[in-house]
């Protein structure tokens, strides 16, 4: 094996990190601290999960500072809402240009901090136009949302889909990060949590490709539409 899988970032010991999983919608959900401050941050919370994400926060007695979305979501409705009905101090956030109504707006560039830890925000359009993904350095992660996903990508053939945006955003975005940066998605159908750049770089069959040939397998995906995408969009406010 080369070096490059080998060496991933350890997690500094004041960072604490939770993946955890919606099975109706195949969604992760992220839980990250500062075990020091005891400050944390959820990320793309999903509405029928809230309850166990209340419980994991409080069991392990955390602040919830912010209820981030990587993006508007058509296949669930977010949890950010009650999140913050239940857990005062918690602000809900997302992208400035995602056309959801939240406490937070944020775009390319910004800084999210909790306790010392920090996240930086990307912009990475494609899948929807406000689709962001956020990047902590220190750490050597990122999560993806649905512009990128383990050995695959967010559908481009509704919202504001565009292939030809998608891949220059995964391009310039996230595979320009060091190839031993854990990926963490927003989905995944086949059971995989995890990913790297160097793995992506190298296996993802979608995106190894040229962007005309990337262009013509979205538009040939015939994926039929999630389940809830009616209710999900309509679910505008955080
Ligand atoms: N079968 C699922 C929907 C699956 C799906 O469309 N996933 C989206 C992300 S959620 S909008 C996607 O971009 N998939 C890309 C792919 O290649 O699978 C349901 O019924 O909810």
């Amino acid at each position: 094996m080369s070096k490059m899988y080998r060496e991933e970032v350890p997690f500094t010991k004041d960072f604490l990190f939770r993946q955890m999983f919606d099975l109706d919608s195949s969604t992760y959900t992220y839980l990250l601290a500062d075990t020091s401050t005891r400050d944390c941050v959820i990320i793309d919370p999903v509405l029928e999960n809230v309850k166990r994400d209340i419980q994991i926060i409080n069991d392990i007695s955390l602040n919830l500072k912010y209820a981030m979305n990587t993006h508007m979501h058509a296949d669930h409705i977010t949890g950010s809402g009650l999140l913050k009905k239940n857990l005062p101090g918690c602000k809900s956030l997302i992208s400035k240009s995602s056309g959801a109504k939240a406490d937070v707006y944020v775009e390319a560039g910004d800084m999210i901090e909790f306790g010392r830890h920090r996240l930086e925000v990307r912009s990475t359009p494609g899948h929807t136009n406000g689709c962001v993904t956020y990047v902590c350095q220190e750490q050597g992660i990122a999560f993806t949302g649905d512009a990128l996903l383990i050995r695959g990508c967010g559908r481009t053939d509704f919202q504001e889909g565009d292939a030809a945006t998608l891949y220059d955003s995964v391009h310039t975005q996230i595979l320009s990060l060091p190839d031993n940066f854990k990926l963490y998605p927003a989905h995944d159908y086949k059971g995989l949590t995890v990913t790297t750049v160097g793995e992506e770089k190298k296996y993802n069959p979608r995106l190894t490709r040229s962007k005309e040939e990337f262009i013509h397998i979205m538009d040939n995906l015939n994926l039929s539409y999630p389940k809830k995408i009616g209710k999900s969009i309509l679910c505008l406010s955080f």
